[in-house]
């Protein structure tokens, strides 16, 4: 089972419009309301590939009873824990440019989360848990990293998707996969980035501190997979971008599916790009047959 963990769920508002300018009325072209927070985008990646999971996290008030019906009328399980407060509201715009503006989040009491905590109790060895995404400000910056003696216990394997600090803290207990993009990389060692050979080398530094795999991803300029023994890149597939809102966390549901099958890095990177660039290529998250449809376009090359 592969469970993930969304300390903030949101509900994504994406909203299309010909320019959108500052200080003024701006009317819309189209709006549609969509069940969003990195974790919940990964099981529902999942579902798609008809690999079992369960969403957690916290969940609380009108739209968090909009994202809880959302996912139950998707045959989605999930297993949240009830808050008094109320789930964030995302505002994706897609005009002449992409701009999100994310909410901070709910209040989250100790109660709550210990409540939480009690439903990471049901991990069994060989489950994997997913944490993505950023905290409501009242949970501690440390609330993935403390999470992970209590997934270990129980023998359980973790995914971690954060950035900065936060993430280098997480690599000496051993994620199955890391997947910071390029820009991310770049802020991790205070570098800029300039070519392919300079991002896998970063990329390895990342392994070298304690992650079992790498993945950095560059959006429609391709992907990087860095293993214990080799280093592999591909293209992106090419396609027309309609809401990228969701490629990262696909690009991580669909390798960690498929890795957690049959712990075949090549395939889980080939299975993470289709999920990535067909999300991408499409308004909501993608379905299996887009997945499909991308994934005979997908190269795999040994980088050096
Ligand atoms: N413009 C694009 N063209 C094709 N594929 C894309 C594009 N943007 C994202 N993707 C796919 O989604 C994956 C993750 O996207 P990226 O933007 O790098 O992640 P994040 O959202 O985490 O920053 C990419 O590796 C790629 O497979
Ligand atoms: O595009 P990505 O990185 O895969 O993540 C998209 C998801 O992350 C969010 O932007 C939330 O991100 P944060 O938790 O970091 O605020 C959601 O609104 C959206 O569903």
């Amino acid at each position: 089972m592969i469970y993930t963990v969304t300390a903030n769920p949101a509900i994504d508002y994406v909203v299309t419009a010909d320019t959108i300018q500052l200080g003024t009325v701006n009317r819309l072209n189209s709006s549609v309301s969509l069940p969003g927070g990195k974790g919940i985008n990964v099981s529902r990646i999942l579902k798609q590939l008809t690999i079992e999971t369960t969403a957690l996290g916290f969940i609380g008030g009108y739209t968090g009873a909009f994202v809880k019906s959302t996912l139950a009328a998707e045959d989605l399980t999930t297993n949240f824990t009830e808050i008094s407060d109320t789930t964030r509201i995302n505002v994706k715009i897609k005009a002449d440019q992409e701009t999100e503006i994310n909410g901070q989040g709910p209040k989250v009491t100790p109660k709550e989360i210990s409540k939480f905590e009690d439903t990471l109790g049901q991990l069994k060895p060989g489950d994997v848990v997913v944490m993505s995404g950023s905290l409501p400000p009242s949970l501690p910056d440390t609330f993935y990293k403390d999470l992970i003696p209590l997934i270990r216990e129980q023998g359980a394997d973790f995914v971690i998707d954060t950035t900065g600090q936060a993430l280098l803290d997480t690599l000496s207990y051993h994620p199955l996969v890391v997947k910071p993009n390029h820009h991310e990389l770049a802020e991790l060692f205070h570098v800029q980035l300039t070519s392919l050979a300079d991002i896998a080398k970063y990329g390895r530094q990342l392994l070298d501190l304690g992650a079992k795999n790498v993945l950095i991803s560059m959006a429609g300029d391709g992907a990087f997979l860095i293993t214990p023994t080799k280093t592999y890149y591909s293209k992106a597939p090419k396609g027309t971008v309609v809401n990228s809102v969701g490629a990262g966390d696909s690009m991580i549901a669909g390798f960690t599916g498929i890795f957690a099958q049959n712990n075949d890095p090549v395939a889980s990177f080939k299975m993470g790009l289709s999920c990535g660039s067909a999300t991408a290529f499409t308004k909501d998250l993608a379905d299996r047959s887009q997945i499909e449809a991308l994934s005979t376009q997908i190269k795999i090359e040994a980088f050096q």
